[in-house]
């Protein structure tokens, strides 16, 4: 069921136009993610939603009815709009207990004391916090602060959740956990969920839905896998992923599509739109494949250096002025080494005209 609808929001800030109709829906039990560079209006259509900015245009429907219609000037107040906020900060208060943190806002709305007390102990539970009910907040680890503010969010039963770069404090390992149990959490209690977020493995890893914000644009919307194989600009192919990108010119024959650079020529297929001429080649990393000895539809090129990662290894390839990383499991070395680039990996883009 669709709780969440966006249409067409326009939003100026400082006489600049920050949102240039950003349109997007989600639904219950599912998670969106609002993904883009630093600027390219993630917060502020959040805010949006939320009911912290006013849109001069567009309509937003929160569980069926209208939050906001620019139109009619009508706009909800964020309290009534039935979301739960989660920013960056946990913006926890110091002096009082988890139980205390979380019931603060239902004493605020007048909720009696026996149903606070049961929708914190609820909460808390549903989210592995019940043990630490009766702590202060810097008696708690940055994973447990964010968890709490989380259930701060979900105490109200929002329709949705909306949260603000969430994990950002949070170092790489608890943010790889807490992608995982914020999904599991969402998925659990069939609500619906906007993540925004500049990190491309968080959104990938955690959301249903992808919106790749580009200038207060949706450069490109889908599913993780789509939006990741399947992109439809340069912007969203360079975007995400790990990429080789390539300056060349690209032409089209019978046999198909080429793009030729000094010294080298690799031939792929056309995802974005324009004429033949000059243009560029995207490929993932992890679409190379490098071989000590040659084969069939193997490019001889020259392995300049061979990094140790951990858990793999990084070459760097030269052909002519054409650079290309790749990975591998073993350490090679330097010199003559041949390259397996499939075709369909090799995406152009020409430039537009
Ligand atoms: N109050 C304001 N007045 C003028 N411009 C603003 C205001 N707030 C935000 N902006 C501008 O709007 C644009 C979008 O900002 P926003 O915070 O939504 O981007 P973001 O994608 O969330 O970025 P970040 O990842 O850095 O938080 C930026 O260029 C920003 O400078």
């Amino acid at each position: 069921m669709t709780e969440l609808i966006v249409q067409n929001v326009h939003k100026y800030l400082g006489g600049l136009h920050i949102l240039k109709g950003a349109s997007f829906t989600a639904s219950r039990g599912s998670i969106v993610s609002l993904l883009g560079a630093s600027g390219s209006g993630k917060t502020t259509l959040l805010r949006c939603v939320a009911g912290l900015e006013q849109p001069e245009n567009g309509v937003i429907k929160i569980g069926g009815k209208a939050v906001l219609d620019g139109e009619k000037r009508m706009t909800v107040a964020p309290e009534n709009r039935n979301i739960g906020l989660v920013f960056q900060s946990y913006a926890l208060w110091p002096h009082r207990t988890v139980a205390e943190n979380v019931a603060y806002g239902l004493r605020l709305r007048g909720v009696n004391k026996a149903d606070t007390e049961k929708r914190v102990l609820d909460t808390l539970g549903n989210i592995g916090l019940g043990h630490l009910a009766e702590r202060y907040p810097d008696q708690l680890s940055g994973g447990q602060q964010q968890r709490v503010a989380i259930c701060r969010a979900l105490v109200y039963q929002p329709k949705v959740l909306l949260m603000d770069e969430p994990l950002s404090n949070l170092d790489a390992k608890l943010r790889e956990e807490a992608r995982y149990w914020i999904r599991k959490l969402v998925l659990d209690l069939e609500i619906c969920a906007v993540l925004v977020t500049h990190d491309q493995a968080e959104a990938l890893a955690a959301s249903d839905n992808i919106l790749l914000l580009r200038d207060g644009a949706v450069a490109q919307e889908g599913a993780p896998q789509e939006i990741y194989d399947r992109p439809k600009s340069f912007f969203a192919a360079d975007f995400l992923g790990a990429n080789n990108v390539a300056s060349g010119r690209i032409s089209r024959n019978a046999s198909g599509t080429r793009i030729q650079g000094d010294g080298w020529s690799l031939d792929g297929v056309v995802l974005g739109e324009g004429e033949d001429g000059d243009g560029k080649a995207v490929i993932r990393v992890e679409q190379v494949a490098v071989h000590g000895q040659p084969g069939p539809g193997r490019i001889e090129m020259r392995l300049e250096a061979c990094l140790f990662l951990g858990d793999r290894w990084e070459y760097r390839l030269a052909w002519g002025a054409f650079r290309a990383k790749a990975f591998g499991t073993r350490p090679l070395a330097s010199g003559q080494v041949w390259a397996e680039i499939p075709r369909q990996s090799v995406w152009l883009f020409p430039e537009a005209a």
